[in-house]
């Protein structure tokens, strides 16, 4: 026996064999056949040649009685499938049946394994005796019987087509015995309880009753096998209309006839009803469930999903949609073709579930994917739209390179859709727009900024000398010129930063915001350099006080030859300074209206005017305040305070200027009387005539006259008598008198040591050999006394100014 195509499906015990029959089945391939498959089984009494007939009938390999070895008796239910017959057909040999009357015991095997035949079969064969054709004990009236009882346990009529085969057939022809036999079925039907439902239901709706006759195969063996050759022709498309089995219903699929008849099997163990649609439902979403998970477990195995799913972990995938929504196709196709023979309603329901399953599998690489996409998206807009800045306005290219990548966005998430879904992308399309949104903001912030900074900086390079020239050369006119030109530069910057900013289209708030804030620049540029000004106001105004002062109107340096009125110069260049100083005061980038020069000319330079000239009288001192008025604080930038403390300072600083000059001055009108007058030294020339020529006479005479004149170089290189007259006459010979004897004294002492001085190179070895602080001594003494010299002339008699009071 060929194992593979015949199995003994329920054992003599009642055990069903579940694994012999799903390799049958894989055998056979009957998941392939749909609901195109026949299932026969046959009925009778034991020994009554079943399984002789079958295995002519189909070609099986049922196992026979061996007519010379001994007895042999069917055990339980053996399945094989019919050789050459279409479409597949399943054949069942059953145990055969005792002949006896089992009563009513419905767990008997006989009734079980009768019921099941029933349940599974389209065609049911029922081998009898010709001889028992109208015989009140024959012996299949018990197995009818039984057969009527537990059809109605299936609740709702199959149309099973009943063929009874009536075996050694005698010479009585078939036409006479068929009446007779469908007279017995019908009585035995009538005999049958009913359910209530059935109490009417005329046999025919349940069965198809054929009947055929064959000739004894001990006998007639010939004639037997062309009866039966004949009768096999009759189970050839058996299923197709007009055939044997062509009214059958509820078939169940033939992936679904394991676990149908697993389930029939359990069933009628139980003892419990068949309840055959329940069934059918119950196989078909069980069988449909199976289908499914067979599916996704094939597609979540499939090698081009997998791909799929590892290249999306890493980037955008093109052709995603497509290629999935065909993956997912396919799968859901081989579910269809494989359940459509299932119940509608479950087959419908579990392709729901199978699809959303397998989205659900899909949907994180779909998420993934768009997530790439929208990050692709956003690189490639950054980069395009730094590209497009260089060409067009701003708010163009942002305006643009959006809608161009936004649709970029729109196709790629339209080339990832799935066709079996509509998965929404416009959640990641909304957050690329603010992505995009957020750059193009930032760029737009640091582009403006560059602007703004590159705006600010021509202002600041703009204003920040010309406002240092003007403050330099304080006068009345600084504060307006200074006005002027910052309205003339921060227009021009105002008017060139406008239409560099019309390419970003900005609103007018901001844009307002924008330029007010480059003129409040411009402002500052001006307050700050005022500021830096004001501090170094002190030096600026000495600056000018000396300029003024030692500079005459064509800005030669003054000499002080006596003829000039340094008191109206110093009031001249001290006023300049004080006007400088009221420049300063105050930054006046709005219309001056401030009293601060009046105040400061008041209280610093017109102390002379009558009734103030007595500081102790003057009982209201205009400077003696933190502010001054008409001017708000923070405008100000020295304080009435501050200029008064400042112009001491000025004024103590500048004094010494003015002493020297005096000085100077002083000094020059006392040179130009230190020599006799005139007519004493003519006198002197013309008294001494005769004295003279006598000493030129004498060569005695004239060498003491040469060694006088020698000493007397000597003591006016000495005493430097040219500088010392220049201090004054009376002066210089108070000075020469304290000095005279001790530069006598140290020529007299030079003279000695240079009588004493040895020849050269000894004298060279003694400077050697001398300690340096020796040497350094003298030098030092030398130099000390020449510097008393220079102090002493320095340093003349204390000069008390008049304007300095
Ligand atoms: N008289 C007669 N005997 C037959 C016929 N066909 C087979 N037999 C004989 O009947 C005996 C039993 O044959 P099987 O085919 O084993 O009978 P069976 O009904 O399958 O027996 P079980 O399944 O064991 O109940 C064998 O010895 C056969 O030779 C027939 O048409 N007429």
């Amino acid at each position: 026996m060929d194992a593979c195509f015949s199995t003994q499906l329920i054992d003599g015990d009642g055990a069903f064999n579940v694994s012999g029959l799903e390799n049958f089945m894989k055998e056979v391939k009957m998941g392939e056949c749909g609901l195109s498959y026949a299932v026969v089984s046959i009925m009778g009494p034991q020994s009554s040649g079943k399984s002789t007939l079958l295995n002519h009938l189909f070609r099986t390999n049922f196992r026979e009685m061996d007519a010379f070895k001994g007895r042999h008796t069917t055990k339980g239910i053996w399945l094989a499938k019919a050789h050459n017959i279409e479409p597949c057909t399943l054949v069942m040999d059953l145990e055969g049946t005792d002949g006896r009357e089992r009563g009513e015991d419905d767990t008997a095997f006989e009734k079980q394994s009768a019921l099941f035949a029933l349940a599974v079969s389209d065609i049911v064969l029922i081998n009898m005796w010709c001889h028992d054709i109208g015989r009140e004990q024959a012996a299949n009236k018990p197995l009818l019987k039984t057969v009527f009882q537990v059809m109605m346990r299936l609740f709702s009529p199959r149309k099973t087509t009943l063929l009874f085969v009536i075996r050694d057939k005698s010479k009585t022809p078939l036409e006479n015995l068929e009446p007779i036999l469908r007279e017995d079925i019908q009585k035995i039907w009538d005999g049958v309880p009913k359910p209530h439902a059935h109490k009417e239901t005329p046999l025919s709706e349940f069965f198809n009753v054929e009947v055929v006759a064959l000739s004894s195969y001990e006998e007639k063996e010939e004639l037997f096998k062309e009866q039966v050759s004949s009768l096999r022709d009759r189970f050839q498309h058996s299923i197709a209309p007009g055939g044997l089995a062509g009214d059958r219903r509820g078939v169940v699929p033939a992936s679904g006839f394991s676990f149908s008849s697993q389930q029939f099997w359990k069933v009628i163990k139980e003892n419990k009803d068949l309840d055959l649609p329940a069934h059918k439902v119950m196989v078909a979403t069980v069988r449909c469930e199976e289908i499914g998970n067979e599916k996704i477990a094939s597609f979540t195995a499939d090698e081009e999903w997998q791909q799929f799913e590892e290249a999306v972990q890493n980037d955008y995938v093109p052709g995603f949609g497509k290629k999935i929504s065909n993956l997912l196709e396919r799968c859901l196709s081989e579910y269809d073709m494989e359940a459509v023979y299932f119940d509608e309603g479950v087959r419908t329901s579990k392709r729901h579930q199978l699809e959303s399953k397998l989205l659900q599998l899909v949907n994180p690489a779909y998420q993934n994917l768009l997530d790439h996409l929208r990050t692709r998206t956003l690189e490639a807009f950054k980069e395009s739209f730094d590209k497009s800045l260089e060409k067009e306005g701003f708010a163009v290219a942002a305006r643009d390179c959006t809608k161009a990548f936004l649709e970029k966005f729109d196709k790629g998430s339209e080339d990832a859709a799935i066709q079996q879904v509509k998965w929404d992308p416009s959640k990641i399309k909304d957050k690329l727009k603010r992505d995009i949104e957020a750059h193009v903001a930032s760029v737009r912030a640091k582009k403006l900024s560059e602007l703004c900074a590159k705006y600010e900086g021509q202002l600041t390079k703009a204003l920040a000398e010309p406002v240092e020239a003007l403050l330099d050369s304080a006068s009345e006119e600084t504060w307006p010129a200074i006005r002027k030109l910052l309205q003339r530069e921060t227009k021009s910057a105002v008017s060139g930063f406008e239409s560099a900013m019309a390419s970003f289209e900005l609103d007018e708030v901001t844009q307002k915001e924008l330029l007010s804030k480059l003129e409040s620049h411009g402002r500052s540029v001006v307050e700050s350099k005022a500021k830096e000004e004001a501090a170094r106001v002190l030096i600026r105004m000495k600056d000018r006080f000396s300029t003024l002062f030692s500079r005459d109107a064509d800005s030669m340096p003054r000499v002080w030859t006596g003829k000039e009125d340094i008191k109206a110069i110093t009031k001249t260049a001290r006023s300049a300074s004080m006007k400088l100083l009221s420049t300063m005061a105050a930054i006046r980038l709005d219309e001056d209206g401030d009293n601060i020069e009046n105040t400061l000319s008041l209280a610093l330079v017109d102390t002379a005017r009558p009734g103030t000239t007595d500081r102790s009288i003057q009982s209201f001192d205009p400077l003696a305040s933190s502010s001054w008025e008409r001017v708000p604080e923070e405008k100000t930038l020295i304080t009435p305070v501050q200029c008064k403390s400042l112009w001491r300072q000025f004024k103590a600083e500048t004094e010494y200027t003015v002493t020297q000059a005096i000085a100077a001055q002083e000094a020059n009108k006392r040179n130009n009387n230190w020599l006799p007058p005139p007519w004493a030294l003519a006198a002197m020339a013309i008294l001494g005539f005769n004295e003279f020529m006598t000493l030129l006479k004498n060569p005695l005479y004239l060498g003491v006259i040469f060694v006088v004149f020698l000493v007397g170089k000597a003591m006016w290189v000495q005493l430097d008598i040219a500088k010392e007259f220049q201090n004054g006459f009376l002066p210089a010979v108070l000075s020469l008198s304290t000095k005279f004897v001790p530069t006598i004294m140290n020529i007299l002492k030079r003279l000695a040591d240079e009588g004493q001085r040895p020849a050269a190179p000894e004298r060279q070895r003694e400077m050697e050999l001398q300690p340096k602080s020796t040497r350094n001594g003298s030098h030092s003494n030398v130099t000390s006394a020449g510097s008393s010299s220079i102090t002493s002339s320095e340093s003349g008699p204390e000069y008390s100014s008049p304007i300095a009071h």
